[in-house]
């Protein structure tokens, strides 16, 4: 599966300059690469310009769900549509769309955990559906969101239900770079399968973020990678083979222990 990964600068609160932006290089993108599937990253719509969603953010997934839906038909693609802000029954979640080749919504997912850090609990709501495991091309993959990836009961869950990719939709500040990097290798050789991510790079209202998408396969090498700075395209074909091979060099699934875990 080849994939190409949007790490970019979000210009805030303006959905209708970045939405142009993301049909821009889609558009570019499919012509130069011909991905089967696109990664777009956090809250891209409006960014975390916190104050200013209650009028920026969708309402209930719109006009973001028509938007990717056209594309992923339009050009025959997947599309992990990262995540928007987006308003339902009178509350600001963080949403996640995913889309097949025929534009077909096969998964949505709102952020369960919202980053202290960055004032998001005092403006969103945290989703309250479990996540789960959806199908691309007959690939079974997950979806977190950034701060999630702290979590990684999450990214377990979703190995358990048999994915062989985890995308991560992040918007991951440079304070915590290091973190950002080394969690994710974590998540790809504790579960053995691959990470797929997608940062953002510039500023919003004092935070810079950290960039460095990446394409981790799931011995934990990183198989391509997104400069700390630059607003770029990360591309990478993955061999989904690796995963069956390295699950039996490691045995880790069947090594498992559960009773002996309490959580
Ligand atoms: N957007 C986020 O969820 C940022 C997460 C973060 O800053 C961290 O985990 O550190």
């Amino acid at each position: 599966m080849k994939y190409a990964v949007y790490q970019t600068e979000i210009v805030p609160a303006s959905p209708e300059v970045n939405r142009k932006n993301v049909s821009t290089w889609v558009t570019e993108i499919v012509q130069q690469n011909k991905p089967d599937t696109i990664v777009l990253p956090e809250m891209w719509n409006t960014g975390y310009a916190l104050t200013e969603l209650d009028s920026a953010a969708d309402l209930n997934s719109q006009p973001t769900k028509s938007f990717l839906q056209d594309l992923a038909k339009t050009y025959s693609i997947n599309i992990i549509g990262g995540s928007i802000s987006n308003k339902k029954g009178g509350k600001i979640y963080n949403s996640s769309l995913v889309f097949n080749r025929n534009g077909e919504l096969v998964y949505q997912y709102d952020k369960i955990h919202l980053v202290p850090m960055l004032d998001e609990h005092l403006y969103l709501a945290g989703g309250q559906k479990k996540v789960q495991v959806f199908e691309l091309d007959d690939v079974k993959m997950g979806l977190i969101i950034c701060y999630d990836l702290r979590f990684p009961e999450l990214a377990r869950m979703i190995a358990l239900e048999g994915a062989q990719v985890l995308h991560i939709v992040a918007e991951w500040p440079s304070a915590r770079k290091d973190h950002w990097r080394a969690l994710q290798i974590a998540r790809a050789i504790e579960n053995q399968f691959f990470v797929v991510s997608g940062n953002t790079v510039g500023s919003c209202n004092g935070t810079e973020y950290a960039g460095e998408s990446m394409v981790i396969d799931p011995w934990g090498t990183i198989v391509a990678a997104g400069s700390s700075k630059n607003a770029e395209t990360i591309t990478a074909s993955i061999d989904l083979s690796i995963v069956p091979k390295i699950r039996k060099e490691v045995p880790v699934f069947s090594s498992r222990v559960p009773e002996m875990y309490d959580f």
